[in-house]
């Protein structure tokens, strides 16, 4: 098994994914935590993030939240497998981009990802419990900056990933107008 080289760095954030100097402090809306999961049901539960039915979804459980800090869990089945054995990236991102967007709707607006960067850090077996952890590090103006980590079979357990992004917030209209 390969173990991270510790003098690497470890955030994965590059510049565009850091609050500027005279970003806001992250301030979650009491109201976004009451509505939270009416949102999620009256838009259904299509998500293959967190949709609950979705034939080789994540499936990913929210287990709670804390401030702008959400937390989350899934098991990575073989259909998310890249290398045999092994997750694809690809689905990594996803569950990251899922917890971080989280955190994000937590401060009360409507948000999407602008920019997910990803740090793959050991890779991650089939049949893995994934514990994921994020948090806004920093509002500003329409873009919220979020950071969070993936640990492999428990809250504490070692991290496989990593992801630093920037959330934009977006008008109803987003979700709802006509392509
Ligand atoms: C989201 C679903 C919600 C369901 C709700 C359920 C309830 C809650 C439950 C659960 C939580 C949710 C969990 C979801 C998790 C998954 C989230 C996703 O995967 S979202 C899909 C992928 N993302 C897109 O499809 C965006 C596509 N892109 C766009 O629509 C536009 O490009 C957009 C809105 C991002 C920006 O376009 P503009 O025209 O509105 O705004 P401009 O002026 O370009 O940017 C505004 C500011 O943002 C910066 N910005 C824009 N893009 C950036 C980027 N890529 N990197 C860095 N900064 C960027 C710009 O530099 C600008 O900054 P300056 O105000 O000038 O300082």
């Amino acid at each position: 098994m390969t173990v991270p080289n510790p003098a690497r760095r470890t955030s994965p954030r590059s510049d565009l994914t850091t609050p500027p100097p005279d970003a806001a402090e992250p301030r979650v809306d009491p109201k976004a935590e009451l509505d939270f999961s009416e949102i999620g049901d009256v838009l259904g539960n299509a998500c293959f993030g967190c949709g609950p039915e979705v034939p080789h979804g994540l499936r990913i459980t929210r287990t709670g939240h804390e401030g702008s800090t959400s937390y989350g869990e899934f098991t990575v089945i073989p259909e998310h497998q890249g290398a045999p054995g092994l997750a694809h990236g690809g689905i990594l991102a996803a569950a990251m981009d899922e917890i971080l967007g989280t955190s994000a709707w937590l401060l009360g607006g409507r948000y999407v990802t602008g920019r997910l960067e990803t740090d793959f850090v050991r890779p991650v077996p089939v049949g893995s419990r994934v514990h994921l952890t994020a948090r806004c590090t920093g509002v500003h103006g329409r873009k919220a900056y979020m950071e969070g980590e993936g640990r492999i079979g428990g809250p504490d357990g070692p991290v496989a990933v990593r992801a630093a992004a920037v959330f934009i917030e977006v008008p109803l209209e987003h979700f709802t107008e006509e392509r």
